[in-house]
């Protein structure tokens, strides 16, 4: 089961995966319409508990409402103290993808463990200022790995380039495990993600700033595969 889960997540890879972060969460039926007209294969949804990250965003209601309107994939990632007491009831609620922060959790191969045993594909996310070798004990539990470019909690910040040497890295060491990136992708900074070996390009304002979200996606995509827009 987390197998199949695991295959929805990889379908949309290489891709752009839009965070709900900032759309119109008053009409987000229609938002969730024109993601999937510009051809969005995946979604990312930010789950933010106001204590692992000083933000507060939502939690199982949401990601309960997004799936009536939505077939598309849900890529939960979970920013907050606590994500084993919240994994079934996110997976219950729709989430195919889980992903935990290696800052949260005391034994993160533990807890990709119990994740999986859910159902659920697994990720492991680290912010910028953790090292990197504090995945060490997880990566053969875990399908992803979900590298920050940002410290975890604000859309809208400044891409921090330590992301790409970890891609790089990963992707060396890690060949089969699905890379993800997260915070200030945009049309700038989403072909060297890819150069570095990345599979799944999270992009939250560099799509919802726009109010042509098909001619966004398009541009990203084109940037990702080499720059033609
Ligand atoms: O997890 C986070 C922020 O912590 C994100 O998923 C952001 O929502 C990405 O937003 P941009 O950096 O693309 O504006
Ligand atoms: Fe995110």
């Amino acid at each position: 089961m987390s197998q199949d889960k695991l295959e929805l997540i990889r379908r949309a890879a290489p891709g752009v995966l839009p965070s709900l972060l900032m759309c119109d969460f008053g009409d987000l039926k229609s938002e969730l319409d024109r993601l999937q007209q510009a051809g969005t294969q995946c979604l990312h949804l930010d789950v933010m508990d106001g204590q692992f990250v000083p933000n507060l965003t939502y939690g199982m209601p949401i990601v309960e409402g997004i799936r009536k309107h939505s077939d598309l994939p849900m890529d939960v990632h979970l920013m907050i103290k606590d994500p084993l007491a919240y994994a079934k009831p996110m997976i219950d609620a729709g989430a195919d993808s889980l992903t935990f922060h290696v800052e949260a959790v005391e034994d993160a191969a533990q807890a990709a463990r119990e994740i999986k045993s859910l159902g659920a594909c697994v990720g492991v996310a680290l912010n910028p200022s953790t090292p990197l070798e504090a995945l060490d004990g997880c990566l053969a539990e875990v399908d992803m790995v979900l590298v920050m470019s940002v410290d975890a909690g604000f859309g809208g910040q400044a891409f921090n380039p330590i992301a790409l040497e970890r891609l790089q890295t990963l992707k060396q060491s890690h060949p089969d495990l699905l890379l993800e990136i997260d915070g200030g992708i945009n049309r700038d900074t989403i072909g060297q993600a890819r150069a570095a070996g990345c599979d799944l390009f999270v992009v939250g304002s560099a799509i919802f700033k726009h109010q042509d979200y098909s001619a966004a996606i398009a541009d990203l995509n084109a940037q990702m595969s080499g720059g033609q827009s």
